[in-house]
């Protein structure tokens, strides 16, 4: 049986400034998790080498696959990504763009069938966001487009997801209600979620893990209310934003992975 997902001594920045300094970490099963850390600590940045938008060192498998070596890893099924401001610059009913999911199971765009609207309409029900489908995506509130890109996400049906805050636009009840539809995604559907978030009021009753980029040699913890507070106690303290501030050449030296 194969890793959900194992990195292996991950090196990653801009340039000079290396953000991710041999990062390991494996998730042996289908899981969440939360990634924290400060702004700037390199969060997304982890995000665009595993979407292949910037170079990095080291190894990446997803269930076994070695990510690198995956000519398209959305067309394949094998990773999903919602970004921090994804965006929309053209008219499109919210329907037809949440339908978009299903595009792997289609050659061409437009050659959509009752079912793959019936899927569309449910995703649509999972997230809340019934009311909006025939409304105009571009219209919609910063909140709404979100629930609109979780539904169309998750059509996509992929085994791996990568969420950079999907909960940031939303109120106090669509945040408990997206980490809610999260949890679902991996216990029903058997998916691995790594989700951005600074939302760490809403992690304590998950099932899943933490990995906080804040600190020195990231690890992941399994998720509880005392692994929350201890995080946010270090993420509040002068100590942990000299990590940041030094980061390039003091604090942070990193570690290589144990095997
Ligand atoms: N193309 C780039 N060239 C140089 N530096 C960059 C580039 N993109 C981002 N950075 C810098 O890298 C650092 C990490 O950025 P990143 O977006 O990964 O942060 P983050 O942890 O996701 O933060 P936030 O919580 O604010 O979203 C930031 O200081 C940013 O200014």
């Amino acid at each position: 049986m194969h890793q959900a997902l194992s990195i292996h001594n991950l090196i990653a920045g801009y340039g000079q400034r290396v953000l991710l300094r041999n990062l390991c970490f494996t998730v042996s099963g289908p899981a969440f998790v939360a990634i924290i850390g400060h702004n700037g600590c390199g969060k997304t940045t982890l995000f665009r080498a595993l979407t292949g938008q910037i170079p990095y060192q080291g190894q990446v498998q997803v269930l076994g696959r070695e990510l690198r070596a995956q000519r398209r890893p959305a067309a394949s099924g094998l990773l999903a990504h919602l970004p921090q401001r994804a965006s929309v610059e053209f008219s499109i009913p919210v329907r037809e763009l949440v339908v978009m999911g299903r595009f792997r199971h289609h050659r061409f765009l437009g050659g959509y069938t009752a079912q793959d609207y019936a899927l569309a309409d449910a995703a649509l029900v999972q997230v809340g966001a019934a009311h909006l489908a025939q409304q105009d995506f571009m219209l919609l509130s910063g909140g709404e487009q979100q629930l609109v890109w979780l539904a169309q996400l998750s059509l996509q049906d992929a085994q791996l997801y990568l969420l950079d805050e999907p909960t940031q636009q939303l109120d106090v009840y669509y945040r408990r209600r997206v980490f809610a539809l999260l949890e679902s995604w991996v216990q029903a559907h058997n998916k691995t979620i790594l989700c951005i978030t600074h939302d760490l009021e809403n992690l304590a009753e998950l099932p899943g893990y933490l990995l906080n980029l804040s600190r020195p040699v990231p690890a992941l913890l399994p998720l509880s209310a005392a692994t929350v507070q201890t995080e946010r106690a270090f993420l509040e303290s002068e100590e942990s934003l000299h990590v940041v501030k030094w980061g390039d050449d003091v604090m942070r030296q990193g570690s290589t992975c144990a095997n």
